[in-house]
């Protein structure tokens, strides 16, 4: 049996690992249009504003270690086209050669694009997205260059805030602009991300909400963002609205979903049955919504890849589906969060009530203390858990998962009333903030 894996980042990694490592049998042949795999860009914030100091660990694995293990990997390799009917995929290689790989089973592990506003100036230089790790190295230039003092971030999502945090690190002047009211808006209700706001205000950013760019202005390098608000002068702009699944090779064939995403079921099969789809260019079913969705994760990248390996390696298994956990910490700020917000389970038209509980992590005697935040947010009828948030300087992070098993486990805010949770001053209050969230819901 041969598989080939289109995309040689985490979802393909994982999956070509899974195959070489369970299944001897198995031919895997790995494509990737790409100098590199295996980049965290989740450390890319962390190198540009100087909290590690390389981004030399940042790659957790190489091309050798898969020819180690009997796999054909073939790096800056573009597949340009895929006859799904005949089972070959055709290569271009960086000097231009062609070539062509016949497949008994394809994956498709192409993951997400940043989405591009088409905006007037757009292709100034000094304008730049934060997707790869030529991107990081792009900005991280710029922002070492003292010309540069004013940096616009476009887009207060996870990229753009953690974005922002670094370049202030750099000693930057920043400008956050979002066209929503707050930042993190997709993953936050209100009640935490103004504290996440009011974080990023003192620390010096400028905060620009409900605000659109509608233009770069410049004459070969970008100068200013206009907005539906006004003109701020800039020498850097880094682009973080969000990303959309890649999808170009497979999206006249394969059912996809509103996006564009490949449809897959439960052990990623797409609408071909000899086609998987893993990772970014993918949905994923969520448990909050009991509907399929789209989440670009690289947790969901590693899961959805090592399910597809094991379903073509003969062993089924099926996904259990995510809750889209995340977390951010910026200056010290720690937010994490599970399955939806409020205004996500809203838009979705669920119908919800919320728990609010606010309180010192450990008992007032403790000297090292904090005040930790929770929101658990369940189904008005059925009373299952479809979200929570927790927000301190502590670091709560390890209590998100709990909520993120809840979730997947259907378990109702009921239940987690009388959980049995430990007290130990050193760690949480006799009646800890969990179990009071529980008890105050209506
Ligand atoms: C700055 C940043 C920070 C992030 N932080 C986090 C975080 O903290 N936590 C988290 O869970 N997620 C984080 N993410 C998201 C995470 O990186 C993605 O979800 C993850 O990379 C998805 O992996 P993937 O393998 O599906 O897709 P990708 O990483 O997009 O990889 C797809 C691969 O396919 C290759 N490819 C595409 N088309 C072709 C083609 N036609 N021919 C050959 N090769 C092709 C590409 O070269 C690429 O290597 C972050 C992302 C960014 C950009
Ligand atoms: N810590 C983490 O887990 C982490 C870190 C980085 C990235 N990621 C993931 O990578 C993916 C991409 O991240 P991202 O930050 O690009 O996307 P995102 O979806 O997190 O945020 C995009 C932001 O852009 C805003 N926006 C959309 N259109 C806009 C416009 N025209 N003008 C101004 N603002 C606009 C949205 O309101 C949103 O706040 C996401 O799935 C994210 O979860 C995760």
């Amino acid at each position: 049996m041969k598989t080939v894996i289109i995309g040689a980042n985490h979802a393909g990694i994982a999956a070509a690992n899974t195959l070489l490592d369970n299944y001897p049998d198995q031919k895997v042949v790995m494509l990737d249009q790409n100098t590199n795999l295996s980049y965290l860009g989740c450390g890319t914030a962390l190198w540009v504003g100087r909290q590690i100091d390389s981004y030399e660990n940042l790659f957790y694995t190489d091309k050798s270690a898969f020819e180690a293990k009997g796999a054909v990997i073939r790096m800056e390799t573009t597949v340009e086209k895929v006859d799904f009917e005949k089972k070959i995929v055709f290569c271009r290689t960086k000097d231009g050669a062609s070539f062509e790989e016949n497949y008994d089973k394809l994956i498709l592990a192409t993951g997400s694009l940043p989405i591009a506003p088409t905006l007037p100036g757009s292709d100034l230089k000094g304008i730049s997205f934060l997707k790869l790790f030529q991107d990081g190295q792009n900005v991280d230039r710029q922002i070492s260059d003292p010309n540069v003092k004013d940096v616009a971030v476009i887009g207060a999502g996870y990229i753009g805030v953690e974005i922002a945090e670094a370049a202030k690190r750099r000693g930057k002047n920043v400008r956050l602009f979002d066209v929503a009211p707050t930042s993190l808006a997709s993953y936050y209700d209100p009640w935490f991300a103004e504290d996440m706001d009011k974080n990023l205000a003192a620390h010096g950013i400028e905060l620009h909400y409900g605000e659109r760019a509608t233009a770069y202005k410049g004459t070969e390098h970008v100068e200013a963002v206009v907005t539906d608000k006004g003109e701020y002068k800039t020498d850097l702009v880094i682009n973080a609205i969000g990303f959309l699944p890649n999808n170009a090779l497979g999206k006249d064939h394969l059912e996809c979903f509103r996006n564009g995403a490949y449809k897959v079921d439960k052990h990623q099969k797409t609408s071909d049955p000899d086609v998987y789809a893993v990772g970014d260019c993918a949905t994923i079913y969520s448990n909050a919504l009991r509907a399929e969705t789209y989440i670009a994760l690289a947790t969901n990248a590693v899961r959805t890849g090592i399910i597809a390996a094991h379903n073509i390696g003969g062993t089924t298994l099926d996904a259990i589906g995510v809750q889209g956990s995340n977390g951010i910490s910026i200056f010290g700020y720690n937010m994490v969060s599970t399955g939806l917000s409020v205004a996500a389970a809203q838009k979705n038209n669920m119908s919800v009530e919320y728990t609010d509980y606010e309180d010192l992590q450990r008992p007032g005697f403790m000297k090292e203390n904090a005040k930790v935040k929770i929101r658990i947010v369940y189904e008005s009828d059925s009373r299952r858990i479809v979200g929570a948030q927790m927000a301190s300087t502590e670091d709560i992070s390890m209590g998100i998962h709990m909520f993120s098993l809840a979730i997947e486990e259907g378990v109702t805010i009921d239940k987690l009333k009388l959980l049995d949770i430990f007290f130990l001053p050193h760690f949480n209050q006799p009646y800890n903030y969990i179990t009071m969230a529980a008890l105050s819901a209506k």
